[in-house]
């Protein structure tokens, strides 16, 4: 379906909203979504600190328009005068959608009864969402990453987890020494636990079976690397592309080799699981 963005949708048109932060846009906010009428919308609280799906790239994640409100703007709010500016945006205002765990207004004193007396509406509340027991909460989703567990990572996301940075300019040494890959700069998303990873890559929208390093290159510069070496493709132009990377399984944890012989033997069998991976 198509994806709305806020930009072209008349506010007035809008009569069911979700509230939250929605990093990560995974599971349990779906299910919150799935709540939302036909001209619902999505309030995204930002606090600054969304790593998972930074703000510019949440859209892609939904078919409901995504209206963001900075939480610095909003922090000072009492409960009234919150749900006050909120009917002032959208004047049609008739259902809202939250956690079971949403607070609001100043000092988040404010919880899910108050929305319900304070707002002349229906206000949805949705239980705790878990999965195989877990309570699913970008917190969590994180954690999976920082350990290299992208699976589970992805199971909670519903998706996988993607990351995305323009081409620069690498060493020039893997192509030489290695085999050739995509140095990438990646500021705004989390990375996962340095170490290597079957990926897709995806350059120009099409996406090629890949396999990923992050870290630092301990057994060559030194220095912190995002890197993916596209699997049977030797020709790619990326020159100062924006490119994509979908983590789909860890392989191994980053390693200091002695030789270069050595690390190249071991990018040689990571490629190996990668491709037996695909096929
Ligand atoms: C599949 C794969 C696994 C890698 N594993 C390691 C590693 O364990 N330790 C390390 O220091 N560098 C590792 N590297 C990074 C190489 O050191 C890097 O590709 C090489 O230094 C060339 O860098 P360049 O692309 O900037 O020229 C790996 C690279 C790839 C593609
Ligand atoms: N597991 C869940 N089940 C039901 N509702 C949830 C769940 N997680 C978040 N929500 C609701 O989704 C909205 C967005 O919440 P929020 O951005 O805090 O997500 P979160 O995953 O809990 O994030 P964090 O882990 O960073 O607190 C809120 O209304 C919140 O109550």
């Amino acid at each position: 379906m198509k994806k709305s963005s806020s930009t072209f949708v008349d506010k007035n048109s809008i009569n069911s909203i979700a509230i939250g932060g929605f990093d990560g846009m995974h599971i349990a906010h779906q299910e919150l979504f799935k709540n939302l009428c036909k001209n619902g919308a999505i309030i995204s609280i930002e606090t600054g600190y969304a790593s998972l799906t930074p703000k510019s790239y949440r859209q892609e994640y939904t078919k409901y328009p995504i209206f963001y409100y900075d939480l610095n703007d909003i922090k000072s709010l009492e409960g009234f005068e919150f749900i006050t500016m909120l009917k002032n945006d959208f004047k049609n205002l008739n259902k809202i959608v939250v956690g079971f765990d949403f607070c609001f207004g100043k000092n988040r004193a404010y919880k899910t009864d108050d929305l319900k007396k304070i707002f002349e509406g229906e206000v949805v509340v949705i239980p705790e969402i878990k999965l195989n027991d877990f309570p699913v909460h970008s917190r969590y989703i994180r954690d999976f990453l920082l350990n290299g567990d992208i699976e589970k990572a992805n199971s909670f996301l519903g998706k996988e987890y993607k990351i995305s940075g323009k081409h620069i300019v690498g060493q020039g040494l893997g192509k030489k020494e290695f085999v050739a890959t995509i140095n990438l700069n990646v500021n705004e998303f989390l990375l996962p636990q340095s170490g290597v990873y079957i990926t897709t890559t995806i350059v120009d929208n099409i996406e090629y079976n890949s396999v990923s390093f992050l870290g630092h290159r301990s057994s060559t510069d030194g220095n912190f690397a995002v890197e993916t070496h596209i699997l049977n493709q030797n020709n790619l132009s990326v020159k100062d592309k924006n490119i994509e990377i979908k983590f789909l399984k860890q392989i191994r944890e980053n390693r200091k080799f002695d030789s270069f012989i050595e690390l190249k033997n071991e990018i040689l069998k990571d490629i190996d699981i990668a491709q037996k991976y695909f096929y």
